[in-house]
């Protein structure tokens, strides 16, 4: 049975996967990538093969070996690596979730096949529960983006009752911005003790007050430090700084909303912040423009010098 004593909490960086400039998967410098989450953002959790990691883009074999690189470069490391299993097909599901409990792997994540799609709850709980059945040692979440996979159940009505019949059910990954459903989901359920995490991370603090107990997104790659200066400040109920960190995060976000901002625009934002390579994303994703990089690397300096007075950012000056 999954444990229930490892409690997901706190940020978790969703995972962008390194390429080549010939579009192979970099393993070279995932080693690199965890020591940095780690040390210089204050991460210890990542989500392997989600949307960042364009997870749906890479083939089963290749999304094996990434969750594999994962779990192995960040034993005693990463408190949790959770892997990402959805897929169109129950089989490939299967075959991932397995093979993550084979690995050893913290937890797996699942979105809604969102091709041929579940009609309704009832649908969806029948095909997490055919997933969890291959992996009953490991912590089941689920991946609720209704504005990628077009599937709108709302996630309170899917949590209802979900862990009669998905016993390793352990929460949510919350991709959306409906605060009514998210906060239901909180209000509802505050005796199961699930993980809720909140996937919007221009809008974590809302999420924070409505009782969110944790975060996974993109931004935490590379902003984790500053967002964990905003948890701090909530934790402390000190919610004026926690404001000024979230609007300091908004800024950044908001900038570059505005001139397109995707996956590979997240690549080239880690790159810069990093230095680790991230490389051009895969097909049909194009990679950032020049014009981007430029701008999004004057507006970090600018941020730097507004959000983090007195504070050196040394990656920054190095890119
Ligand atoms: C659609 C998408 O990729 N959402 C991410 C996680 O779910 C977020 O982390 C966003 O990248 C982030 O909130 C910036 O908008
Ligand atoms: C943001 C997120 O959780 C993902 O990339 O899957």
């Amino acid at each position: 049975m999954a444990s229930p004593k490892k409690k997901l909490q706190g940020l978790v960086a969703a995972t962008i996967t390194p390429m080549t400039e010939h579009g192979e998967i970099n393993f070279s410098v995932i080693g690199q990538y965890v020591d940095y989450l780690v040390e210089k953002q204050g991460v210890k959790n990542v989500f392997v093969n989600g949307t960042t990691g364009e997870g749906l883009s890479l083939s089963i074999s290749e999304r094996r070996q990434v969750a594999e690189e994962w779990v192995t470069k960040g034993r005693n490391k990463l408190d949790q690596v959770v892997i990402h299993v959805g897929a169109l097909s129950l089989k490939e599901s299967q075959e991932l979730a397995k093979h993550a409990a084979e690995i050893g792997a913290d937890g797996i994540a699942v979105i809604a096949p969102f091709f041929l799609k579940p009609r309704n709850k009832d649908d969806l709980t029948e095909f997490l529960k055919e997933v969890a059945a291959t992996a009953p040692g490991l912590p089941l979440y689920y991946y609720h983006i209704p504005s990628l996979t077009g599937v709108k159940i709302r996630a309170e009505e899917l949590l209802d009752g979900i862990q009669e019949k998905v016993p390793t059910f352990r929460g949510l990954k919350f991709s959306d911005t409906d605060l009514l459903d998210f906060g239901q989901c909180v209000d509802q359920h505050r005796q199961r003790h699930f993980a809720l995490l909140f996937g919007v991370d221009e809008q974590l603090l809302s999420a924070l007050v409505m009782g969110a107990t944790g975060a996974v997104g993109s931004t935490y790659n590379y902003l984790g430090e500053k967002t964990n200066q905003m948890l701090e400040a909530f934790e402390r109920k000190d919610l004026s700084s926690a404001l000024n960190h979230q609007f300091c995060i908004q800024r950044f976000i908001n900038f570059v909303v505005k001139l397109g901002f995707g996956v590979p625009q997240t690549k080239a934002v880690m790159t810069l912040v990093s230095g680790i390579p991230m490389g051009p994303p895969r097909l049909p994703l194009q990679r950032a423009s020049r014009e981007f990089i430029e701008k999004a690397e004057a507006k970090l300096k600018s941020l730097d010098f507004l959000c983090f007075p007195g504070l050196k950012n040394a990656n920054l000056e190095a890119s």
